[in-house]
């Protein structure tokens, strides 16, 4: 399995977040982690990229062990995570973000400054522009295009929706569609099921810190009953 999170149990300190978290995303696959404010789904991206490390459990990516490693080195191996805090660097230019972008000694490729302007043209025009001039679709954009440029096979996106315009999500909803075609498997947590279920084969339900849920996208979408049960729609 590409991704494999067996039983992992997370804490902020004392308080116990996660409990008994399982999951499992199939190379080239995208995969949506639906839920509510604050049930966890931060919690899981971060126990994965190791900020937030599980106290029990495991992680496997590429059937290597990664929890227990430090973020710097599993995103080396090739896990890429978009935070939900849009995490551009404001005083250097649009070109300057995405070139911080690169893993210098990665042994993956396929991207680099062509491919992701021609994935994302409204960077191409601002691509001289201060980062924090942009709009928070622009900002968006191009926190995912720098965590493309360090060529991850393992995307994350964290709650990329949160504040953004309709017209805004459909761009991004379309760029990911482009990304999956790249061959890059996805794991991407929102609130807003409309956005992903159009993008995912599979989904998970989370509701306080345990998944009570799993299966087809396609499942949620015939069956509105379930979203209405778990997310309140
Ligand atoms: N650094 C922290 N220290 C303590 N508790 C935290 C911390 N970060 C998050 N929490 C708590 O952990 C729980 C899960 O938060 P998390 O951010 O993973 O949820 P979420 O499903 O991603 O929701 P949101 O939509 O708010 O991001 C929440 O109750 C939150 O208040």
């Amino acid at each position: 399995m590409f991704l494999k999170i067996e039983n992992i149990d997370t804490y902020y300190d004392a308080t116990h977040i996660l409990f008994g978290v399982s999951l499992e995303v199939a190379q080239g696959e995208t995969v949506s982690v639906l839920g509510r404010n604050g049930v966890g789904k931060t919690t899981l991206l971060r126990s994965i990229i190791g900020l937030t490390p599980p106290r029990r459990g495991k992680i496997y990516f590429q059937d290597c062990r990664i929890n227990g490693r430090q973020p710097f080195q599993i995103a080396r191996q090739g896990v890429g995570f978009v935070p939900e805090d849009r995490d551009i660097f404001p005083n250097l230019t649009v070109k300057e973000n995405l070139e911080m972008g690169v893993q210098k000694n990665s042994q993956r490729s396929g991207w680099d400054l062509d491919k992701i302007f021609r994935l994302f043209p409204i960077l191409k025009e601002r691509r001289n522009q201060w980062g924090g001039t942009l709009s928070g679709g622009e900002q968006q954009m191009l926190t995912i295009a720098r965590t493309l440029m360090g060529n991850p096979s393992l995307l994350l996106l964290d709650e990329l929706s949160e504040g953004l315009a309709p017209l805004v999500v459909r761009a991004i909803k379309e760029q990911i569609l482009l990304i999956q075609k790249e061959g890059v498997t996805i794991l991407i947590s929102e609130q807003d099921s409309s956005f992903v279920l159009d993008v995912s084969s599979r989904s998970y339900i989370l509701e306080k810190g345990q998944i009570c849920w799993h299966g087809q996208s396609q499942e949620l979408r015939d069956d509105p009953t379930v979203l209405d049960r778990y997310l309140g729609v």
